[in-house]
């Protein structure tokens, strides 16, 4: 098992890839909304009618991506969006506008989550910092009170990705998808019973450990 990471030593990978490797953050959610879809069409979820829920962050990022790609496969999805779109990351304001561009709708809330056969969760991932609001948390708890299954995109929602503690309230997910490796979060504390079935899914972001090792293997070729 590849070891575990801490949110701050994921940031720091992720910021490498970006900004000395050169892979724009666009590109790195389109591969991580991929790897997400690869889960949820694998067979063990019902894709019958998904509800995606998305944050402002770049975690709410991947969801309006997962949303797009789903809804262009020809799935019926519901893109809920929590949050006032003025504060959203440039790069899930970037994918907001894409979906448009496809003409794409959002809404802002949802009557019921049990009309959903599996939800996407995209709220908060490695970001989150400070306790949810209670706002937030109220739709965090009406989530795990309709017992469909989650899927949570990086980190379920609410959990802190380093240490595993709740922040105000957290999803509980049936699956996990996280990127690149697996956060300390998501094996210690709530996180073991929070996180469900964890999937580890390579989008190209590596540690400096990982990536000395593989430039050494091509130095040797
Ligand atoms: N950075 C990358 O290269 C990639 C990131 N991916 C995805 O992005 C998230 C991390 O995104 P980030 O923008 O850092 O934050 P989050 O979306 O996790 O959410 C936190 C977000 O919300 C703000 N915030 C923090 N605490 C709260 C709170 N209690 N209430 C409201 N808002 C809060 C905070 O300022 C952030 O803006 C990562 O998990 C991946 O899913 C890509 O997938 C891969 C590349
Ligand atoms: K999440």
């Amino acid at each position: 098992m590849v070891e575990a990471v801490t949110a701050q030593e994921m940031q720091r990978f992720d910021r490498y890839t970006m900004e000395e490797i050169g892979v724009p953050a666009l590109v790195l959610m389109e591969r991580a909304a991929m790897a997400t879809i690869e889960v949820l069409a694998a067979g063990t979820f019902d894709l019958a009618n998904v509800l995606v829920i998305a944050g402002l962050g770049n975690n709410g990022g991947d969801g309006v991506a997962i949303a797009r790609m789903l809804i262009q496969k020809g799935v019926n999805v519901d893109l809920l969006i929590l949050g006032d779109e003025n504060r959203a990351t440039a790069n899930t304001a970037t994918q907001l506008k894409i979906a448009r561009g496809y003409g794409i709708h959002t809404q802002n809330r949802v009557r019921d989550f049990r009309n959903y056969t599996v939800i996407v969760d995209a709220l908060f991932g490695i970001g989150l910092s400070k306790p949810v609001s209670s706002k937030l948390g109220d739709i965090i708890k009406r989530v795990n009170a309709a017992n469909i299954p989650v899927v949570s995109v990086d980190v379920p929602s609410g959990l802190h990705a380093t240490t595993g503690e709740i922040l105000g309230s957290a999803i509980r997910a049936t699956a996990t998808v996280t990127f690149a490796y697996p956060k300390q979060g998501l094996l210690q504390n709530e996180g073991l019973k929070r996180a469900g079935n964890i999937y580890v899914k390579d989008i190209g972001i590596y540690s400096p450990e990982e990536l000395a090792e593989f430039k050494q293997e091509e130095s040797e070729n």
